[in-house]
């Protein structure tokens, strides 16, 4: 790792969206709508992103000072802390990236792949930002799209006349089944593979440019296929929207995006603590990832085949059940770098009635939107609604406590038969009542081996 500064970071910081605009008691209500209960996570992290706000908003020589105080959060799994992390950062347009802490442990990894989080969140937000900048570009390169395809269709030299005939069918729609033949990008069979050399930062970055030279002295290859006017909206789209980006702003950008509003959600921290290392053996010490994760979360400068990244404010949310080992048996300096602690609650019978009826994309609220393209009406009475919760908490206390992911499986459970058969069944009212539960998953929650393998 190196600590010279980058220079990408030298680059504007991203405009301050309108999401850091939110107060914190904004921002709770935001997360309210998708995550019920989990209060405390809630206030955490939404006090940390407006904390980003506040830091952009001082002179510069504070500005530098203020670290951000990284999440602890303990909690069961499934009751909702990767979900509020998510949320959190689509919100704040944040580049967002989940790893287990556990997968540095893995037989295979050397201490510097923790780097690897710097360098996929990097590409994270590399694909983010061209998205957006993409959209700024867009009314541009749809007349660019459009003018390659109508040359496609009736050839470059035609008249003026006939490219405008065939411009206006195209706009009314008139010729989506069209096959066209179009010189496009070959995207395939050039890639050179790329691969760490253990010890040596950055070694990727030979590889890629070798990729960047060959895929030059060979020229950006195309090739031409046929498809149909319909279908090479989005193909044309991408290539003339890239061809007006400026492919060094997508990346100063993107890092500067890393650098100032990048959140990195470590799962299973815990099971990277001296007193879960039951198995030894030949995985690399946990003690020593947490050795590993250390400077990153300190402040450190990555090298991607990107640029410098630096990590001083990416902002990390580690978490963890803590059933056998404590947030104290982390390393103190580990400790010290999660400053915020907050502890998740189990969810209750209650909280799952909840979580199926009050989230704006509640899972009733998905499968009575696709069952409703089949014309089938799902209805879920309330006591239908009872009865399902019932069962995942008791499904749950028995077998094994999934959290709010035993709703997924119950409901998947519940929902097999019609889901196979509603192609069928357009036009039909399907209500789901409490029986309609019992006798398709509550017979077999009470076999507790069939459903460890079906619930
Ligand atoms: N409080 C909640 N409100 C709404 N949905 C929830 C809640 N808790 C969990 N869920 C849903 O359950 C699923 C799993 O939740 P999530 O991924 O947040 O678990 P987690 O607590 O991070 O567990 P793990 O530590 O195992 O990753 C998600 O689909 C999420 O939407």
């Amino acid at each position: 790792m190196t600590t010279s500064h980058s220079k990408a970071s030298e680059a504007p910081a991203p405009e301050v969206t309108g999401a850091y605009a939110f107060s914190p008691r904004e921002i709770v209500s935001e997360l309210d709508r998708y995550i019920v209960g989990q209060r405390e996570a809630k206030r955490a992290v939404a006090i940390a992103l407006r904390n980003r706000w506040r830091r952009q908003q001082l002179p510069d020589d504070l500005r530098d000072e203020v670290l951000p105080k990284n999440i602890l959060m303990i909690g069961p799994t499934g009751v909702g802390k990767t979900e509020i992390a998510r949320r959190l950062a689509k919100l704040a347009q944040a580049p967002f990236l989940k790893v287990e802490a556990t997968k540095f442990t893995e037989v295979g990894y050397v201490g510097r792949d923790v780097e690897s989080i710097v360098r996929d969140l990097v590409e994270i937000s590399i694909h983010m930002t061209r998205e957006r900048l993409r959209k700024a570009v867009r009314a541009k390169a749809e007349l660019n799209a459009e003018s390659r395809l109508v040359d496609a269709l009736v050839g470059a030299n035609a008249s003026q006349e006939t490219k405008d005939k065939f411009r206006r069918m195209l706009r009314d729609g008139k010729l989506g089944d069209r096959e066209v033949e179009l010189e496009l990008q070959d995207s395939g069979g050039m890639q050179m593979p790329t691969m760490d050399v253990p010890g040596m930062p950055g070694a990727q970055m030979g590889m890629i440019n070798l990729n960047d030279i060959f895929g030059k002295a060979f020229g950006n290859r195309t090739r031409k296929r046929k498809v149909t006017v319909e279908d090479s909206y989005d193909l044309l789209m991408a290539e003339e929207s890239d061809k007006l980006l400026d492919e060094e702003q997508v990346v100063s950008e993107a890092i500067a995006a890393v650098e100032q509003n990048g959140i990195v959600f470590l799962d299973e921290i815990d099971k990277i603590t001296a007193r879960s290392d039951q198995r030894g053996g030949a995985d690399v010490s946990r003690e020593g990832v947490q050795r590993d994760l250390l400077p990153l979360i300190e402040g450190t400068t990555v090298a991607t085949k990107h640029g410098q990244v630096k990590t001083d404010f990416i902002l990390f949310v580690a978490s963890g059940a803590f059933h056998l080992a404590k947030p104290a048996d982390l390393l103190p300096e580990l400790q010290g770098r999660l400053p915020i602690r907050v502890e998740l609650s189990a969810l209750s019978r209650e909280d799952f009635k909840r979580i199926l009826t009050e989230p704006e994309n509640s899972l009733i609220r998905q499968y009575r939107a696709l069952m409703g393209t089949e014309e089938v009406e799902l209805v879920f009475s309330d006591e239908g609604i009872e009865a399902l919760a019932d069962l995942a908490a008791e499904i749950n206390s028995t077998v094994e406590n999934i959290g709010a992911r035993r709703l997924h499986t119950v409901l998947e459970k519940l929902l097999e038969e019609i889901s196979f058969t509603a192609s069928d069944r357009g036009g039909e009212r399907i209500e789901i009542t409490p029986d309609m539960v019992r006798e398709r998953v509550g017979i077999l929650s009470k076999d507790a081996d069939l459903s460890k393998f079906i619930l």
